[in-house]
Protein backbone atom coordinates (compact mmCIF):
# COMPACT_ATOMS: atom_id res chain seq x y z
CA UNK A 1 0.00 0.00 0.00
CA UNK A 2 1.47 3.52 -1.15
CA UNK A 3 1.32 6.03 1.78
CA UNK A 4 1.06 9.94 0.80
CA UNK A 5 3.42 12.27 3.23
CA UNK A 6 2.87 15.55 3.12
CA UNK A 7 5.39 17.80 5.28
CA UNK A 8 6.85 21.39 5.09
CA UNK A 9 10.45 21.57 5.39
CA UNK A 10 12.51 24.34 6.28
CA UNK A 11 15.49 24.43 3.46
CA UNK A 12 18.31 27.26 3.77
CA UNK A 13 18.85 28.63 0.82
CA UNK A 14 21.45 30.64 -0.75
CA UNK A 15 20.91 33.95 -3.38
CA UNK A 16 23.59 35.84 -4.98
CA UNK A 17 25.06 39.25 -3.22
CA UNK A 18 25.80 41.60 -5.82
CA UNK A 19 29.45 42.99 -6.41
CA UNK A 20 31.46 40.74 -4.32
CA UNK A 21 34.28 38.17 -5.69
CA UNK A 22 33.62 35.39 -7.29
CA UNK A 23 36.27 32.30 -7.15
CA UNK A 24 37.39 31.21 -10.69
CA UNK A 25 35.24 29.03 -12.60
CA UNK A 26 36.18 25.87 -15.18
CA UNK A 27 34.52 25.42 -17.83
CA UNK A 28 35.03 21.96 -19.59
CA UNK A 29 33.92 20.41 -22.63
CA UNK A 30 33.80 16.74 -22.53
CA UNK A 31 32.74 14.64 -25.96
CA UNK A 32 32.21 11.33 -24.43
CA UNK A 33 28.82 10.53 -23.07
CA UNK A 34 28.44 8.10 -20.22
CA UNK A 35 29.34 5.47 -20.03
CA UNK A 36 31.90 5.49 -22.72
CA UNK A 37 35.12 5.67 -21.36
CA UNK A 38 37.36 2.29 -21.34
CA UNK A 39 39.87 1.39 -19.37
CA UNK A 40 43.24 2.17 -21.56
CA UNK A 41 41.79 5.37 -23.23
CA UNK A 42 43.63 8.19 -23.50
CA UNK A 43 42.44 10.96 -21.20
CA UNK A 44 40.57 13.88 -22.99
CA UNK A 45 42.40 17.07 -23.22
CA UNK A 46 40.29 20.42 -21.75
CA UNK A 47 40.37 24.00 -20.95
CA UNK A 48 39.82 25.87 -17.96
CA UNK A 49 39.12 29.22 -18.32
CA UNK A 50 38.55 31.88 -15.41
CA UNK A 51 36.33 34.35 -14.62
CA UNK A 52 35.15 36.66 -12.36
CA UNK A 53 32.22 37.23 -10.08
CA UNK A 54 30.68 37.10 -6.57
CA UNK A 55 31.31 35.21 -3.30
CA UNK A 56 29.25 32.97 -1.28
CA UNK A 57 26.22 34.05 -0.84
CA UNK A 58 23.65 34.99 2.14
CA UNK A 59 21.07 32.79 3.39
CA UNK A 60 17.11 32.91 2.51
CA UNK A 61 14.99 30.70 4.27
CA UNK A 62 12.65 28.69 2.09
CA UNK A 63 9.25 26.99 3.14
CA UNK A 64 8.53 24.58 1.29
CA UNK A 65 6.11 21.25 0.94
CA UNK A 66 7.41 17.93 0.48
CA UNK A 67 4.98 15.23 -0.84
CA UNK A 68 6.93 11.81 -1.41
CA UNK A 69 5.49 8.25 -1.15
CA UNK A 70 6.73 5.45 0.15
CA UNK A 71 8.27 3.50 -2.06
CA UNK A 72 7.05 -0.04 -3.51
CA UNK A 73 9.45 -2.64 -4.42
CA UNK A 74 8.25 -2.35 -8.47
CA UNK A 75 9.27 1.37 -8.25
CA UNK A 76 12.82 0.02 -6.28
CA UNK A 77 13.63 -2.23 -9.42
CA UNK A 78 12.85 0.68 -11.90
CA UNK A 79 15.37 2.93 -10.19
CA UNK A 80 12.44 5.45 -10.93
CA UNK A 81 11.28 8.04 -8.03
CA UNK A 82 8.46 10.17 -8.29
CA UNK A 83 10.01 13.92 -7.48
CA UNK A 84 8.10 16.66 -6.29
CA UNK A 85 8.20 19.90 -8.11
CA UNK A 86 9.40 21.97 -5.30
CA UNK A 87 11.98 19.08 -4.92
CA UNK A 88 13.06 19.49 -8.27
CA UNK A 89 12.99 23.16 -8.16
CA UNK A 90 15.08 23.17 -4.93
CA UNK A 91 17.69 20.93 -6.23
CA UNK A 92 18.27 23.14 -9.58
CA UNK A 93 18.53 26.50 -7.54
CA UNK A 94 20.80 24.97 -5.39
CA UNK A 95 22.92 23.04 -7.74
CA UNK A 96 23.41 26.42 -9.81
CA UNK A 97 24.50 28.06 -6.81
CA UNK A 98 27.25 25.64 -5.89
CA UNK A 99 28.61 24.76 -9.57
CA UNK A 100 30.62 27.83 -9.75
CA UNK A 101 32.73 26.85 -6.74
CA UNK A 102 32.55 24.08 -7.66
CA UNK A 103 34.80 24.93 -9.76
CA UNK A 104 34.89 21.86 -11.95
CA UNK A 105 35.85 19.26 -9.37
CA UNK A 106 34.45 15.77 -9.85
CA UNK A 107 31.87 14.57 -6.84
CA UNK A 108 32.59 11.11 -5.67
CA UNK A 109 30.18 9.33 -4.04
CA UNK A 110 31.11 6.63 -1.48
CA UNK A 111 28.91 4.46 0.70
CA UNK A 112 27.81 0.90 1.80
CA UNK A 113 26.49 -0.78 -0.98
CA UNK A 114 22.44 0.02 -1.64
CA UNK A 115 23.53 3.37 -0.38
CA UNK A 116 21.96 5.05 -3.26
CA UNK A 117 25.04 6.62 -5.04
CA UNK A 118 23.77 5.71 -8.24
CA UNK A 119 20.46 6.77 -8.06
CA UNK A 120 21.49 10.04 -6.33
CA UNK A 121 24.49 10.32 -8.22
CA UNK A 122 22.50 10.51 -11.38
CA UNK A 123 19.93 13.07 -9.73
CA UNK A 124 23.41 14.95 -9.04
CA UNK A 125 24.65 15.03 -12.17
CA UNK A 126 21.79 16.08 -13.89
CA UNK A 127 21.18 19.14 -11.89
CA UNK A 128 24.15 20.27 -11.83
CA UNK A 129 25.26 19.13 -15.66
CA UNK A 130 28.05 17.20 -14.77
CA UNK A 131 28.63 13.62 -16.36
CA UNK A 132 27.68 10.43 -14.79
CA UNK A 133 30.12 7.42 -14.21
CA UNK A 134 29.46 3.78 -11.82
CA UNK A 135 32.72 2.12 -11.46
CA UNK A 136 31.35 -0.65 -11.29
CA UNK A 137 29.69 -0.14 -15.09
CA UNK A 138 32.59 1.27 -16.17
CA UNK A 139 34.92 -2.06 -14.42
CA UNK A 140 32.34 -4.21 -16.18
CA UNK A 141 32.72 -2.71 -19.54
CA UNK A 142 36.50 -2.76 -19.30
CA UNK A 143 36.61 -6.86 -18.26
CA UNK A 144 33.68 -7.15 -20.54
CA UNK A 145 31.71 -9.60 -17.77
CA UNK A 146 29.69 -8.84 -14.74
CA UNK A 147 31.14 -7.49 -11.01
CA UNK A 148 29.66 -11.04 -10.31
CA UNK A 149 31.12 -12.92 -12.97
CA UNK A 150 34.80 -10.85 -12.43
CA UNK A 151 34.50 -11.61 -8.73
CA UNK A 152 33.92 -15.48 -9.92
CA UNK A 153 36.40 -15.65 -12.23
CA UNK A 154 39.42 -13.75 -10.94
CA UNK A 155 38.34 -13.00 -7.33
CA UNK A 156 38.14 -10.01 -5.11
CA UNK A 157 41.69 -8.50 -5.50
CA UNK A 158 41.80 -8.85 -9.92
CA UNK A 159 38.49 -6.08 -9.42
CA UNK A 160 39.93 -4.30 -6.72
CA UNK A 161 42.95 -3.50 -9.28
CA UNK A 162 40.27 -2.69 -11.96
CA UNK A 163 38.42 -0.15 -9.25
CA UNK A 164 41.80 1.12 -9.02
CA UNK A 165 42.31 1.87 -12.34
CA UNK A 166 39.07 3.39 -12.92
CA UNK A 167 39.45 5.80 -10.33
CA UNK A 168 42.71 6.75 -11.65
CA UNK A 169 41.26 8.04 -15.12
CA UNK A 170 38.65 9.59 -13.70
CA UNK A 171 40.75 11.45 -10.95
CA UNK A 172 42.03 12.88 -14.39
CA UNK A 173 38.99 14.28 -15.50
CA UNK A 174 36.31 17.44 -14.39
CA UNK A 175 32.64 17.77 -14.10
CA UNK A 176 32.04 14.55 -13.17
CA UNK A 177 29.64 12.90 -10.08
CA UNK A 178 31.01 9.33 -9.84
CA UNK A 179 29.61 6.21 -8.03
CA UNK A 180 31.93 4.35 -6.38
CA UNK A 181 31.96 0.87 -5.86
CA UNK A 182 30.83 -0.02 -2.08
CA UNK A 183 34.56 -1.52 -1.37
CA UNK A 184 36.73 1.44 -2.81
CA UNK A 185 36.95 2.98 0.23
CA UNK A 186 39.36 0.34 1.75
CA UNK A 187 42.40 1.22 -0.44
CA UNK A 188 44.17 4.31 0.04
CA UNK A 189 45.42 5.31 -3.03
CA UNK A 190 41.61 5.28 -3.84
CA UNK A 191 41.28 8.11 -1.39
CA UNK A 192 44.52 9.91 -3.38
CA UNK A 193 42.54 9.80 -6.92
CA UNK A 194 38.77 10.45 -4.89
CA UNK A 195 40.35 13.84 -3.27
CA UNK A 196 41.29 15.47 -6.62
CA UNK A 197 37.29 16.31 -5.91
CA UNK A 198 35.31 15.86 -3.37
CA UNK A 199 34.35 12.93 -1.56
CA UNK A 200 30.85 12.66 -0.25
CA UNK A 201 29.42 9.27 1.99
CA UNK A 202 25.79 8.53 1.87
CA UNK A 203 25.30 7.40 5.40
CA UNK A 204 22.01 5.26 5.43
CA UNK A 205 21.24 2.76 8.33
CA UNK A 206 21.92 -0.55 7.58
CA UNK A 207 18.29 -1.54 8.26
CA UNK A 208 17.06 0.46 5.36
CA UNK A 209 20.64 -0.92 3.25
CA UNK A 210 19.07 -4.40 3.91
CA UNK A 211 15.49 -3.83 2.67
CA UNK A 212 16.24 -1.70 -0.44
CA UNK A 213 18.99 -4.79 -1.05
CA UNK A 214 16.24 -7.60 -0.75
CA UNK A 215 13.79 -5.75 -2.50
CA UNK A 216 16.31 -6.16 -5.94
CA UNK A 217 17.96 -9.16 -4.72
CA UNK A 218 21.52 -9.78 -4.02
CA UNK A 219 22.80 -11.83 -7.75
CA UNK A 220 24.63 -8.73 -8.70
CA UNK A 221 26.42 -8.05 -5.62
CA UNK A 222 28.84 -10.87 -4.75
CA UNK A 223 29.83 -9.85 -1.28
CA UNK A 224 26.27 -9.89 0.15
CA UNK A 225 25.22 -13.35 -2.33
CA UNK A 226 23.75 -16.49 0.09
CA UNK A 227 22.17 -19.35 -0.89
CA UNK A 228 19.71 -19.93 1.79
CA UNK A 229 18.38 -18.68 4.81
CA UNK A 230 16.32 -15.06 5.74
CA UNK A 231 17.62 -13.15 2.86
CA UNK A 232 16.67 -9.79 4.70
CA UNK A 233 18.55 -11.37 8.25
CA UNK A 234 21.76 -12.95 6.09
CA UNK A 235 21.67 -9.59 4.08
CA UNK A 236 21.42 -7.60 7.39
CA UNK A 237 24.40 -9.60 9.15
CA UNK A 238 26.99 -9.23 6.52
CA UNK A 239 26.09 -5.61 6.00
CA UNK A 240 26.84 -4.93 9.63
CA UNK A 241 29.81 -7.25 9.08
CA UNK A 242 31.43 -5.09 5.94
CA UNK A 243 30.46 -1.54 8.41
CA UNK A 244 32.35 -2.92 11.37
CA UNK A 245 35.39 -3.12 8.50
CA UNK A 246 34.33 0.23 6.86
CA UNK A 247 32.62 2.50 8.79
CA UNK A 248 36.30 4.21 9.63
CA UNK A 249 36.99 4.67 5.96
CA UNK A 250 33.59 6.03 4.82
CA UNK A 251 33.85 8.58 7.16
CA UNK A 252 37.06 9.96 5.52
CA UNK A 253 34.75 11.50 2.79
CA UNK A 254 35.01 15.09 3.15
CA UNK A 255 31.18 15.58 3.64
CA UNK A 256 28.93 13.53 4.94
CA UNK A 257 24.86 13.39 4.01
CA UNK A 258 23.20 11.36 6.82
CA UNK A 259 19.96 9.72 5.76
CA UNK A 260 19.19 10.12 9.40
CA UNK A 261 19.58 13.86 9.56
CA UNK A 262 17.81 14.20 6.69
CA UNK A 263 14.51 12.68 8.34
CA UNK A 264 15.03 14.22 11.61
CA UNK A 265 15.35 18.37 10.01
CA UNK A 266 11.91 16.82 7.56
CA UNK A 267 10.39 15.46 11.35
CA UNK A 268 9.74 12.22 9.67
CA UNK A 269 10.98 8.94 11.62
CA UNK A 270 11.12 6.79 8.73
CA UNK A 271 14.58 7.36 6.05
CA UNK A 272 12.91 5.03 3.68
CA UNK A 273 10.70 7.88 2.69
CA UNK A 274 13.26 10.03 1.31
CA UNK A 275 13.55 10.38 -2.67
CA UNK A 276 16.93 10.64 -4.27
CA UNK A 277 16.07 14.54 -4.94
CA UNK A 278 15.80 15.08 -1.27
CA UNK A 279 19.20 13.21 -0.63
CA UNK A 280 20.90 15.13 -3.43
CA UNK A 281 19.82 18.38 -2.08
CA UNK A 282 21.49 17.54 0.81
CA UNK A 283 24.36 16.57 -0.53
CA UNK A 284 24.77 20.02 -2.21
CA UNK A 285 23.93 21.76 1.49
CA UNK A 286 26.79 19.53 2.60
CA UNK A 287 28.90 20.53 0.06
CA UNK A 288 28.12 23.98 0.05
CA UNK A 289 29.49 23.84 4.18
CA UNK A 290 32.82 22.38 3.22
CA UNK A 291 33.15 24.74 0.16
CA UNK A 292 32.63 27.59 2.76
CA UNK A 293 35.00 26.36 5.63
CA UNK A 294 37.85 25.96 2.84
CA UNK A 295 37.30 29.44 2.00
CA UNK A 296 37.43 30.58 5.32
CA UNK A 297 40.14 28.56 6.26
N1 LIG B 1 16.18 7.17 -1.77
C1 LIG B 1 15.90 5.90 -2.03
N2 LIG B 1 14.79 5.36 -1.50
C2 LIG B 1 14.49 4.08 -1.74
N3 LIG B 1 15.24 3.24 -2.49
C3 LIG B 1 16.33 3.71 -3.04
C4 LIG B 1 16.74 5.07 -2.83
N4 LIG B 1 17.92 5.25 -3.48
C5 LIG B 1 18.21 4.07 -4.07
N5 LIG B 1 17.27 3.15 -3.82
C6 LIG B 1 17.22 1.76 -4.30
O1 LIG B 1 18.22 1.04 -3.60
C7 LIG B 1 18.88 0.14 -4.47
C8 LIG B 1 20.36 0.47 -4.47
O2 LIG B 1 20.53 1.77 -5.03
P1 LIG B 1 21.83 2.12 -5.87
O3 LIG B 1 22.09 1.07 -6.89
O4 LIG B 1 21.67 3.52 -6.32
O5 LIG B 1 22.92 2.02 -4.72
P2 LIG B 1 24.48 1.94 -4.86
O6 LIG B 1 25.02 2.64 -3.68
O7 LIG B 1 24.91 2.44 -6.21
O8 LIG B 1 24.73 0.37 -4.75
P3 LIG B 1 26.03 -0.51 -5.13
O9 LIG B 1 27.23 0.12 -4.48
O10 LIG B 1 25.72 -1.83 -4.57
O11 LIG B 1 26.10 -0.51 -6.63
C9 LIG B 1 18.24 0.31 -5.85
O12 LIG B 1 17.28 -0.70 -6.00
C10 LIG B 1 17.58 1.66 -5.78
O13 LIG B 1 16.46 1.74 -6.61
O1 LIG C 1 31.06 -3.20 -1.12
C1 LIG C 1 31.78 -3.80 -1.96
O2 LIG C 1 32.87 -4.29 -1.67
C2 LIG C 1 31.32 -3.89 -3.36
C3 LIG C 1 30.30 -3.09 -3.79
C4 LIG C 1 29.81 -3.08 -5.18
O3 LIG C 1 29.52 -1.75 -5.57
C5 LIG C 1 30.83 -3.68 -6.13
O4 LIG C 1 31.89 -2.79 -6.32
C6 LIG C 1 31.33 -4.99 -5.62
O5 LIG C 1 30.23 -5.86 -5.54
C7 LIG C 1 32.00 -4.86 -4.25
Amino acid sequence: MEVKISQSWQLSTWINSENTARKPNGLLRFSQKCGEMHRYKKPISYHLPTRKGSSWQRPLVLKVSRSSENVPASVLESGCFPASFDETKILENKAEEIRQYLNGRCIYLVGMMGSGKTTVGRVLSEALGYSFYDCDTLIEQAVGTTVAEIFKLHGESIFRDNETEVLRKLSLRHQLVVSTGGGAVVRPINWRYMQKGISVWLDVPLEALARRITAVGTDSRPLLHQESGDPYLKTMKRLSNLFEERGEAYANANVRASLQNIAAKLRDTDVCNLTPTVIAIEVLEQIEKFLKKKVQT
